[in-house]
């Protein structure tokens, strides 16, 4: 008999997915949809994860991957490799972390100086925690201010997640994310990335989260970073957070039950790490086993105030002595240790310099790309950046130097995760002390990463059109790039490879946007702007990546011919680029031109926030009104991006307050939604309209409901909204309350009159968004109010088929209770019995 192929399997049972957020600007989601009922691509392999379901692996892996590209599970274990064994016990026996691991403390707020040994700790608590059999999550995040572009909050949060569902499944919201955004090439808003965390976290009797370095990442995105987790901590008690910083950044003000701890380098550690330091160096042992009294003297040397609290400079030390070649070198090193952290790498650069000439060529080479690179740089697109040279017209691969010999000329001061195969500096503080240098050692870093790059770029036959994301030549993806370094100096340098470059630079971008799908793209500015001219000029590329003299240099020569659609002037102001600006405008640039994603630079400007340009913009006869593109007006644009000084200097100037237009239909909703109470209290005070119907939300206080954010829905309840407001996605605002899950929302807008059964919206009746989304308590308010049980309407056909086909069995023993009548034909199930089956 013909082996009959095995059929395929996906029983990953799907459901009606919640409503994503609403996405606004560049890089966030669209308006998330109901995916009803499970739609993934079928394959024939099968995994059974925890609960017994099976799901696909291939399509898992897919989903992960897409959602959460960053993976710090190698990071992890590189970082916990580094750790001397035996160190750290005293952190694990510390009280205040007792005290968090298993008392009431919720968050763990660790500072320390620079190089204290946070981050091997960190590491060390996540080993330890993930090692307790208990139900529990672990999940950590390693910040690096080298990666805060990729970094981003939502990517964040998706990593937290990717670790949360490890072996597990990974959920139906998860998926229909993916269903939403993957073909569309769109990706999820943070809001609802959160929703699936939230998921996530519910399926563990305790989350611990760890966060590493939160000094590394900029102010607006730690903010940002805290807020999403402080509101997972508010939604979940399970939930416990610990952060490693520098001093200098305070715990933030809203974290729950706040313990603050001290992390330094202990002395009994020191001794410990410099014991096996030696013991690993063959030249050290060596001279140890010949003179033991040595080991003490090194220790004794080593230790108190040559460390001074800081594991890093132990290692330095160590690291300076372990070449000597003698006893007495040995003794010599000891007694002129450099006596902080920058007279080590002072040494250190010494040592650099003291090699053979091709040596220290390769190391200064080396830390100028590693120093400065725009994101960590993989070991091959090291070793092809060291092999390029100026005028190549391809790589010669005898060219490519070996990494270890790149590694020893650099004594110390980069090193590689084997994991990830990614270059880096040794420490943070490395980074730090090489910018001070920079303009002295390295004056020339910029030119020279410029200068190989458009090489690169200029090879023969690049770029392939047989290229795949496998067969992708080294650094190809990084030379994104070149114009970020070539900004300044190089301008000047590299004239002729720039504008021969600027003209073949958007077959470069739809190149590499041909294996986006498989991960690599040009995504950073200028080649992530939404919507650009078909055939972008090299001027309108100078103007988008702040090529400032090249700028001026395209607009001396000839005539200013400005793209009629999405011209530079308006790339230039999203992206801030004052200077270049005020020199289009002073070349005569339109102020009011119109675009398509920001229907003017006024708007740009405003969705970027850039308060320079706009007042620039205005000087020159800005339109303040200016109609047109995704927010319709300025004043919207600034109400999204929560940005109270403009809001206030648009008013100013005669905004008008509720300009209608946009996903949104006003400024009012549109701050409402973002939560941006400052701004929804101004927009009021300045007359906006506090019921305008219109928006996917139909008025400002579903908005604000739908999000949760209950001071605005009181402020708007204070300024007369209507309670019953019978429009948007959800019919009206109590719906959107029980959908969201928003217990307090509920009550207070029953309390207000809202009519527990406005039978309108997706749902059909706030009893029926309820009981699809499983919120218990909301349903039990509900029916208390006098709420229908057998409502017919909305995407389920009643509340019984709803909670029936999302499988929430208590539900539906409560709905049962109170009469709901299990035979009733409705609905896209078309009866309960058919819904619970599906
Ligand atoms: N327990 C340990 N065992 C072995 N090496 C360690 C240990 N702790 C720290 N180190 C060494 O010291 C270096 C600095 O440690 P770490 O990066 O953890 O410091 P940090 O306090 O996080 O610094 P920063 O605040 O500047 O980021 C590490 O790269 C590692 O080489």
């Amino acid at each position: 008999m013909a082996h009959q192929p095995e059929p395929p399997i996906v029983k990953v049972k799907g459901g009606k997915g919640g409503s994503g957020g609403l996405g606004i600007g560049q890089g966030q989601g669209g308006r998330g949809g109901d995916g009803l009922g499970p739609t993934l691509e079928i394959g024939t392999a099968t995994v059974h994860i925890q609960g017994g379901a099976e799901i696909n692996i291939r399509d898992r892996d897919i989903i992960i991957s897409w959602l959460s590209p960053i993976n710090f599970f190698p990071r992890q274990q590189e970082i916990s490799r580094m750790r001397q064994p035996g160190t750290g016990n005293w952190l694990l026996e510390n009280p205040h972390f007792e005290e968090w691991k298993s008392g009431s403390t919720r968050t763990l707020w660790c500072y320390g100086i620079p190089g204290a040994g946070k981050t091997v700790l960190m590491s060390m608590v996540v080993d330890h925690l993930s090692a307790d059999d208990r139900n529990i999550g672990v999940a950590c995040i390693y910040l690096n201010h080298k990666e805060v572009d990729s970094q981003t909050p939502p990517k964040l949060l998706a990593a937290l997640w990717r670790q949360l569902v490890l072996g597990k499944d990974i959920g139906s919201d998860a998926k229909d994310l993916y269903k939403q955004h993957s073909e569309k090439g769109t990706s999820p808003s943070s809001q609802e990335i959160a929703g699936i965390l939230t998921s996530s976290l519910k399926e563990f009797s305790q989350v611990f989260i760890v966060i590493d370095a939160i000094d590394e990442y900029p102010e607006d995105q730690r903010f940002i970073l805290l807020k999403h987790l402080t509101e997972q901590m508010g939604l979940s008690l399970s939930v416990k957070l610990m952060v490693t910083s520098r001093p200098h950044i305070p715990a933030g003000p809203t974290l729950p039950n706040v313990q603050t701890l001290e992390i330094g380098a202990m002395a009994e550690d020191i001794k410990k790490f410099v014991d096996a330091q030696i013991d690993k160096s063959p030249r050290l042992s060596q001279h140890v086993q010949n003179k033991p009294s040595l080991r003490e003297d090194i220790h004794s040397k080593i230790s108190g105030k040559s460390v001074d609290g800081m594991f890093l400079l132990a290692k330095l030390h160590i690291d300076s002595l372990s070449l000597k070649n003698t006893i007495s070198k040995v003794r010599e090193a000891l007694n002129a240790l450099p006596k902080g952290l920058y007279d080590s790498y002072e040494i250190v650069i010494q040592r650099i310099e003291a090699q053979s000439e091709e040596d220290r060529k390769t190391a200064r080479s080396t830390i100028t790309w590693v120093a400065n690179a725009k994101r960590p740089l993989k070991i091959e697109e090291l070793q092809v950046a060291l092999a390029v040279e100026p005028g190549m017209r391809q790589l010669n691969e005898e060219n490519l130097m070996n990494i270890d010999i790149i590694l020893s000329v650099c004594a110390g001061l980069v090193i590689v995760d084997k994991e990830s195969s990614v270059v880096r500096l040794i420490h943070f503080t490395t980074q730090e002390y090489l910018d001070s240098i920079q303009a002295v050692l390295f004056p020339d870093a910029q030119r020279e990463i410029t200068e190989s790059l458009l090489t690169l770029l200029s090879f023969d036959g690049y770029p392939d059109s047989s290229w795949e994301l496998e067969n992708l030549p080294p650094l190809v993806e990084y030379s994104q790039y070149c114009l970020a370094h070539a900004a300044g100096q190089p301008e000047v340098q590299h004239r002729e490879i720039i504008l021969r470059f600027l003209g073949r630079a958007f077959q470069w971008k739809r190149a590499m946007n041909r294996v986006w799908g498989q991960g690599c793209q040009w995504n950073s500015p200028p080649w992530n702007y939404g919507h650009r001219p078909s055939q972008p000029s090299a001027l309108w590329i100078a103007a988008a990546a702040n090529l400032v003299e090249t700028t001026k240099f395209l607009l001396e020569g000839a005539p200013f011919l400005q793209h009629s659609k999405n011209p530079e002037i308006i790339v230039a102001s999203y992206y801030g680029h004052t200077k270049i600006v005020s020199i289009l405008l002073e070349k005569g640039a339109n102020v009011n031109a119109a675009g398509e994603e920001y229907g003017s630079a006024m708007q740009a400007a405003t969705a970027g926030g850039h308060t320079e340009i706009i007042g620039i913009l205005l000087e020159k006869g800005a339109d303040v009104n200016g109609a047109g593109g995704m927010f319709r007006s300025p004043l919207q644009a600034a109400a999204a991006g929560g940005h109270t000084e403009i809001v206030t200097i648009l008013l100013e100037k005669g905004a008008d307050v509720n300009a209608a237009g946009g996903n949104f239909g006003s400024p009012l909703q549109v701050a409402a939604d973002g939560g941006h109470t400052e701004i929804v209290a101004i927009l009021l005070e300045k007359g906006a309209d506090v019921n305008a119907a219109r928006g996917a939300y139909g008025s400002p206080l579903q908005a604000a409901v739908a999000r949760g954010h209950t001071e605005i829905v009181n402020i708007l309840l204070e300024k007369y909204a209507n309670v019953n407001a019978a429009r948007g996605e959800y019919g009206s605002p109590l719906q959107a309350a029980a959908a969201g899950g928003h217990t307090e929302l509920v009550s207070i807008l029953l309390e207000k009159g809202a009519n527990v059964n406005a039978a309108r919206g997706e749902y059909g009746s706030p009893l029926q968004a309820a009981a699809a989304g499983g919120h218990t308590e909301i349903v039990g308010i509900l029916l208390e109010k006098g709420a229908d049980v057998n409502a017919v309407g909305g995407g389920y056909g009643s509340p019984l088929q709803a909670t029936a086909a999302e499988s929430h069995p208590e539900i539906v023993s409560i709905l049962l209770e109170r009469g709901a009548n299990i035979n009733a034909v409705a609905g896209e199930y078309g009866g309960s019995v058919q819904a619970a089956a599906a």
